[in-house]
């Protein structure tokens, strides 16, 4: 995927603009920033979730003028924040039916084995009301019903927000057979060790734009990139 003057509004007011990025198959990019420092906005335009415009390019085909389910269905998948895409009076079982429910028939129930799999917790889980998981399993569950259509780019709202250290580690292998799978992944973070863990890139957000892109090698020392990001200021 490749964006390029990327824009986000509420209404009349500009939050976001000028983002530029490009994003692998099998990598992860990390969007960090303090709070109000534009993520969310950036990756809502991207997703067609939020107002906004620029040039998003997925495989090759220009996204950016499509409705939000017609850019899902060139492969774009959003996790938005607080596991905001689980429906929590469904159980586990129907939560992910939904996410599989624009694959062709015939394609559904494997893509079911690979999201369980992905997830194990989710199969002794099945019959559980999604409301009342852990925060863990809720985000889990998240991520699972994003890949219900087999989606080429995933992007994902602070995963990592309120989570337990442990769920951390099944999320960090989650995304390594992701990767490994060819899916890119694009992942808002404010919780730079965690993003760190994760990351192949990195840019950093403030006022809603971009002002510092990195390597991996610069994610090894973290708490000065956090320091750096909070000494760009709030947005
Ligand atoms: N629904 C909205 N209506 C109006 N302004 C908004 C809305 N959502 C966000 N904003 C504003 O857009 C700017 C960017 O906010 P955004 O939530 O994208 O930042 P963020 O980096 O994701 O922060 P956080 O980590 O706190 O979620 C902020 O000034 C915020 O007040």
């Amino acid at each position: 995927m490749t964006c390029k003057g990327v824009t986000a509004r509420y209404s009349r007011i500009t939050v976001v603009s000028g983002v530029d990025l490009s994003l692998h198959a099998g990598e992860l990019l990390a969007v960090l920033g303090a709070n109000g420092a534009g993520k969310s906005s950036m990756l809502g335009a991207i997703a067609g979730i939020v107002n906004g415009g620029g040039e998003i390019r997925v495989r090759g085909r220009s996204v950016g003028r499509l409705s939000t389910p017609a850019r899902a269905a060139t492969g774009i998948a959003f996790v938005p924040e607080q596991r905001g895409n689980i429906f929590a009076t469904m159980s586990v079982r129907e939560n992910i039916d939904v996410g599989l429910r624009l694959l062709p028939p015939g394609e559904r129930e494997l893509q079911r084995e690979f999201i369980l799999e992905l997830f194990p917790i989710l199969k002794q889980r099945d019959q559980a009301m999604a409301g009342v998981l852990s925060g863990g399993e809720q985000q889990m569950l998240a991520i699972g019903l994003a890949l219900g259509r087999n989606p080429d780019v995933l992007i994902l709202d602070e995963p990592s927000q309120g989570l337990a250290p442990a769920v951390f580690d099944i999320l960090e292998h989650a995304f390594d057979i992701l990767k490994r799978k060819g899916l890119a992944l694009l992942l808002a973070e404010q919780n730079v060790p965690f993003a760190a863990r994760v990351a192949d890139r990195y840019i950093i957000m403030s006022y809603g734009s971009v002002v510092q892109t990195g390597g991996r090698e610069d994610l090894e020392n973290p708490e000065e990139l956090a320091d750096a990001f909070m000494g760009a200021g709030n947005g």
